[in-house]
């Protein structure tokens, strides 16, 4: 069986330059990765990681997912166009009250996060299809399941994905092909940085006291422990995703976050839809000192195992 060819995009950091070096990496050379990004002159840090992949299982391409000519240029460049696995990554964040965000900002993300998605598939598809082989992998959220407070417009930009995923995944498996969303919960990127910093510049003077306090004293100020509690590494979502596209039935839908998981399960628990929502709700405003202990004793136990393992490993060693 010849190599599998996976077209990755955000490639520059986080979890997509992960993903492409892992899959670079595997043991059994069974993928050719195009590693993308829509910024040639980002690419020191994936060379790097790529190490000796470079050249051989792995090669770095311009992509930018908010323009469809440059989609166009990187599939025509690829072999007989072929791509076998699709990882869909590129993305970006917003938080903040929605009356201090521009129309602009708002488009700027649904373009990148959801109209990126699509450019690829019109690109992709019709290939994949007349092929009867192919792989769509996409790196939802749990954001794509669940909305969360102040994060509303990426939140709906990844509804938005899951909800073209889900309709098209019917379609797809009529020509054997297999559509899966990654559905990760916080991870320690530039993503967090990015997202944070900006969240600290937003000017809050459009939004009511109320709203303003809600979200510096309670979302911003939560906002690094969530990560530092909850968050996975990008290695860890690779591994997951490493794991889906060997798999030969692989599932339509795969969350990476077993801390995360209760949170999730609450919206399939009642179809009413009141359960998550209230339940946050009491999280953030009744329950806010047993929902940081709780957040500091994950902090902890997550602490000390990864202690014990380090300190196996050196035993071992
Ligand atoms: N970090 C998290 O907590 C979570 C992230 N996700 C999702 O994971 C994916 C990757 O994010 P993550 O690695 O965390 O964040 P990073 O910010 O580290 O990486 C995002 C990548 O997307 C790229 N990108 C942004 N816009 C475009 C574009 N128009 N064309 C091509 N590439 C673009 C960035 O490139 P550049 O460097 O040029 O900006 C960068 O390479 C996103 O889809 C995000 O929504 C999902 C769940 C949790
Ligand atoms: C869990 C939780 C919170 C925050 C969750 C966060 C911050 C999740 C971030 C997920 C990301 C970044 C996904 C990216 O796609 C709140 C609202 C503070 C309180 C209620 C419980």
């Amino acid at each position: 069986m010849s190599q599998k060819v996976v077209l990755i995009t955000g490639c520059s950091s986080g979890i997509g330059l992960a993903l492409a070096v892992r899959i670079a990496k595997d043991e059994k050379k069974r993928f050719m990765v195009y590693a993308t990004m829509r910024n040639l002159s980002k690419g020191e840090a994936l060379v790097e990681a790529a190490g000796k992949t470079l050249g051989r299982t792995l090669e770095i391409k311009q992509l930018d997912v908010c323009d469809g000519r440059s989609i166009k240029a990187c599939v025509d460049s690829l072999p007989e166009r072929r791509v076998d696995i699709l990882i869909s990554n590129a993305g970006m964040g917003l938080i903040g009250p929605i009356e201090c965000q521009t129309i602009e900002e708002m488009k700027t993300v649904m373009d990148t996060n959801f109209f990126g998605l699509v450019r690829l598939m019109q690109e992709l598809l019709p290939d994949m299809k007349r092929r009867k082989r192919g792989h769509i992998v996409v790196i939802s959220s749990v954001m794509g399941i669940q909305g969360i407070l102040f994060n509303d417009v990426y939140a709906a930009s990844k509804f938005a994905v899951e909800g073209f995923c889900e309709s098209l995944a019917v379609q797809a498996l009529r020509f054997n092909l297999n559509i899966s969303l990654i559905e990760p919960g916080p991870v320690i990127t530039e993503f967090e940085r990015k997202v944070y910093e900006e969240g600290l510049k937003v000017d809050l003077s459009k939004a009511d006291k109320v709203t303003a306090d809600m979200f510096t004293n309670i979302y911003l100020k939560n906002y690094s422990q969530i990560f530092e509690t909850m968050g996975q590494m990008p290695e860890d979502i690779a591994e997951h995703t490493l794991k889906i596209i060997t798999m030969d039935n692989p599932p339509f839908r795969h969350q990476t976050n077993t801390l995360y998981t209760p949170m999730t399960t609450l919206k399939y628990a009642d179809p009413n839809g009141d359960l998550p929502i209230d339940t946050f709700y009491k999280m953030v405003f009744e329950h806010d000192k047993v929902f940081n202990a709780s957040l500091n004793f994950i902090k902890l136990l997550r602490w000390r195992s990864r202690k014990s393992f380090t300190l196996d490993k050196d035993k071992a060693s």
